[in-house]
């Protein structure tokens, strides 16, 4: 196996707080390798923010801190290098923060954004504008480039009229077309490497679909690597090669996008993929209860006190270690045990882990799996996506 081109391995990052100190992320191992698309699944107030912040050198410290673990980079050790980092960031990775209103500003046009991501994207090196060395005396000819480029990924990114769109303030454009330029933005620097953070906020079907499909296919065009979070599962059934899925601060399981949907292991994943509504049937299963507080987490396995399947004297011990039934399937739970192969596993799985019919606390990890088609959600896109611009027209 080659080696990854991000890896984590275990993390620990802690908040200091009113109610004292809270051990948030804790002993998160996780790789990407190259032309890989890995998400992390994990119902709010998990961790998922924080490890993306870690990974793109924006943990607020404090109140955070980073008081354990490496982050490697084609093998560069990062976090013990602030200076690094920020120059493997600014080189190789791009980020898209999806809560457009937030992250673009409203005083700046849609071009001038794009051009100040263009003037400073931190590229050390002479790029194909000859960024940096050459704005004196070149200025216009830099700005034509800079704009025929803008315009260039716009419209790879099916903006309608993207010369007019330059020019034009976030808001005075629709959510899609918001989001389809922070993704143009994230691609302008020409990173190797995106990170994606969802909010928790329902997008509507129809929109999100869209998107997706429009970013798996600059992914797939560039040869690029991301990491895509959310809490939609059924999102990272479209999106991703493999799956995470995170519980209070500490990987449960990871597999292949078929491993974790179709033949999940860790209790928390079953409850997850169960918590998700089926069309056709109303009612559900779900997890009971609340993530722990993370200035007192459960001893052992965080998640034993909402654990159908906790045993006493187990589960509230120590820390489960990561059981690998298949490989790369890894499970972190005391269910399994080494001598388990993939079938055998499934078969605890199955027999071991029982939801009682509960109610499920967090409505947002209760979206869609993805079974709804686009004409069927059609008609809530109409009623749900705002189109105060001109711009948002006739690309459907
Ligand atoms: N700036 C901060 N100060 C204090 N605690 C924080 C801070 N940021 C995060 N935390 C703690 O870390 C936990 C995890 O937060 P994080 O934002 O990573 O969750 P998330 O999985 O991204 O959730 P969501 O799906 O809602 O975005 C929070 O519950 C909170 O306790
Ligand atoms: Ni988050």
């Amino acid at each position: 196996m080659s080696d990854p081109l991000l890896e984590i391995s275990d993390l620990h990052v802690d908040f200091n707080t009113y109610d004292g100190r809270s051990k948030v992320i804790n002993g998160v191992d996780l790789h990407v390798d190259e032309g890989e698309t890995v998400a992390i699944v994990g119902e709010s107030g998990c961790g998922k923010s924080v490890t993306a912040e870690t990974i793109m050198s924006m943990l607020p410290q404090p109140p955070g801190e980073i008081t354990g673990g490496e982050l490697r980079y084609r093998g560069e050790e990062l976090l013990g290098d602030p200076p690094a980092h920020k120059r493997v960031k600014a080189e190789s990775m791009g980020m898209i923060f999806q809560d457009p209103m937030t992250s673009l500003s409203p005083v700046f046009t849609v071009g001038e954004m794009m051009r100040d991501v263009l003037t400073y994207n931190g590229k050390t090196e002479v790029g194909w504008l000859e960024l940096g060395k050459s704005v004196l005396g070149r200025r216009g000819a830099d700005e034509k480039a800079m704009r025929e480029r803008s315009i260039e990924l716009l419209d790879r990114l099916q903006i309608p009229d993207p010369e007019g769109v330059l020019d034009r303030y976030p808001v005075e454009l629709s959510g899609g077309m918001r989001q389809r330029v922070l993704i143009a933005m994230a691609l302008l620097g020409e990173p190797e490497f995106l990170i994606a953070d969802e909010p928790t906020t329902a997008l509507d079907v129809t929109v999100q679909d869209q998107l997706i499909e429009l970013l798996r296919e600059q992914i797939d065009r560039e040869g690029l690597s991301m990491l895509y979070i959310t809490h939609n599962l059924g999102v990272a059934r479209r999106i991703a090669d493999r799956i995470y899925v995170m519980y209070a601060g500490e990987i449960a399981e990871v597999g292949t996008r078929d491993e974790i949907l179709d033949e999940p292991l860790h209790p928390y994943s079953r409850g997850l993929i169960d918590s998700i509504p089926k069309l056709t049937a109303f009612q559900r299963e779900g997890i009971d209860g609340l993530l722990p507080d993370y200035t007192e987490p459960p001893q052992g396995c965080r998640f034993h006190p909402r654990c159908p399947a906790a045993m006493d004297g187990v589960c509230d011990g120590e820390k489960p270690p990561l059981y690998e039934p298949a490989d790369g399937h890894q499970v972190a739970c005391y269910l399994y045990d080494d001598q388990m192969n993939a079938q055998d596993a499934l078969e605890v799985a199955q027999t071991e882990i029982e939801f009682e019919g509960g109610s499920l606390d967090h409505p947002e990890v209760s979206s869609s799996l993805g079974d709804e088609t686009a004409a069927e959600s059609a008609d809530r896109t109409e009623m749900n996506e705002p189109t105060s611009g001109q711009t948002d027209g006739g690309n459907r």
